[in-house]
């Protein structure tokens, strides 16, 4: 099973200019995890800090007992090996073939026969979908194989997490579709804790069990994916909507100067780009049929019902929704009888009694198993306009 990774306070600056500052989060071992944010939000900055290319100024994180911020260099270089890194462009060496660039960390970091690498390189590249590409350049293939190979360079090592830079860029929509399903098999067959940094809204709805955001320097919310797909945060729906209308502007946050006088123009009409509506939550992808059962989303289902309680409600309801007759039997839930298509409009207070601290009524949630510690689902209520549980 993949490694848990806890995070705490974890702040990063450069100088005097924050990144992101008190960031909390738990990355559940073997589960499929993204984190959004807007440009320059220090998403990338942020991989690196999980994996001490870059010293964080505060905070803990975590992995198989280790606070990497603290460390020794020596227990920092046994947890790195715990990382397989999928960077944007792959990041293969132009001048080696596929083979000898899936091959390169395992002839670097261990005493492996060639015979043992062979069998390794083959295996990745079949996994990965790269039968027969082995001869090929980087240069020769399209940019979809180059990030196959890179995967396949990062499982090498058998890795317990593995992080993925923007999987979609320079990819077209298909193609991202088929990276991720090669990241939701992939995870099916060796339960790696999975973590994306996207700006891709199809995935981010889809493919993950857990999605986070940053924005204004802080975790905005890091939870089930319910619980992001689900929100009524503005930050949250312009991003999935892709709208300019809204706290995101084109470089750092807007002033109310500029928020009143976009209001104005897209009230008299100026379309605000993006689509009408995106919302809801779609079906997660599944593994491609024949491909082992992902445990992570096993696990995930009894993590998820453990703190369905401290969930908003409209993240329960979907959740609920999303079991089947003979799960919401053995969880002894039932879907909401409110939770209607348009229902989301109506206001929490007037149309759903007695959902206080995100409860859904007594009647319709009953015997889920005891809740454990609160695992991922943070939200900030502290922050102005969040809207928190
Ligand atoms: N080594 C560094 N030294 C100084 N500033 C840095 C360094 N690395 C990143 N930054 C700054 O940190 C901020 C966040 O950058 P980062 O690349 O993490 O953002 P991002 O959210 O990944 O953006 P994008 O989605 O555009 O890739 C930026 O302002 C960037 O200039």
């Amino acid at each position: 099973m993949g490694a848990e990774v806890v995070i705490e306070g974890l702040s990063k600056s450069f100088g005097k200019q924050a990144i992101w500052r008190d960031v909390t989060l738990t990355l559940p071992p073997g589960e499929v995890s993204a984190m959004l944010g807007p440009s320059g939000t220090g998403k990338s900055v942020f991989l690196k800090s999980m994996i001490g290319l870059l010293k964080p100024d505060r905070g803990r994180c975590m992995i198989n007992g280790v606070d990497i911020v603290t460390c020794s260099e020596h227990q920092l270089y046994e947890v790195r090996k715990l990382f397989g890194v999928l960077f944007q462009d792959g990041a293969l060496f132009g001048s080696m073939n596929l083979y000898d660039n899936v091959a390169f960390p395992l002839r670097e970091h261990t005493k492996k026969s060639e015979t043992e690498v062979r069998r390794i390189v083959l295996e990745k590249l079949e996994m990965t979908g790269l039968n027969g590409a082995d001869k090929k350049l980087p240069g020769e293939i399209s940019g979809g194989m180059r990030k196959r190979a890179g995967l396949a360079r990062a499982l090498v090592l058998d890795p317990q997490i593995i992080l993925v830079d923007e999987p979609d860029s320079g990819l077209d929509p298909v193609r991202t579709t088929y990276i991720s399903q090669l990241f939701l098999d992939v995870n099916a067959q060796i339960d790696a804790t999975f973590l994306i940094v996207t700006h891709n809204i199809n995935l981010a709805r889809t493919v993950p069990d857990n999605l986070g955001m940053l924005f204004r320097k802080e975790l905005v919310m890091f939870g089930p994916r319910e619980v992001l797909l689900t929100s009524e945060e503005p930050v949250v729906k312009q991003f999935l909507n892709g709208k300019m209308d809204g706290p995101i502007g084109m470089s750092e946050e807007k002033d109310s100067a500029q928020l009143a006088a976009e209001r104005a123009m897209f009230e008299a009409g100026h379309h605000a780009g993006g689509v009408e509506d995106v919302s809801g939550v779609p079906p997660q992808m599944q593994p491609t049929p024949g491909v082992p059962t992902r445990m992570g989303a096993v696990r995930r289902k009894d993590r998820v019902m453990q703190i369905l309680h401290g969930l908003p409600p409209e993240a329960q309801q979907s959740i609920i929704e999303s079991l089947s007759p003979e799960e919401q039997q053995r969880y002894g839930v039932r879907p909401q009888r409110l939770a209607t298509a348009g229902h989301r409009s109506v206001p929490a207070e007037s149309s759903i009694p007695n959902h206080h601290q995100g409860q859904l009524p007594d009647d319709q949630v009953a015997h889920i198993p005891h809740p454990g510690r609160a695992g991922n689902h943070r939200l900030r209520p502290q922050d102005p306009g969040s809207g928190g549980a």
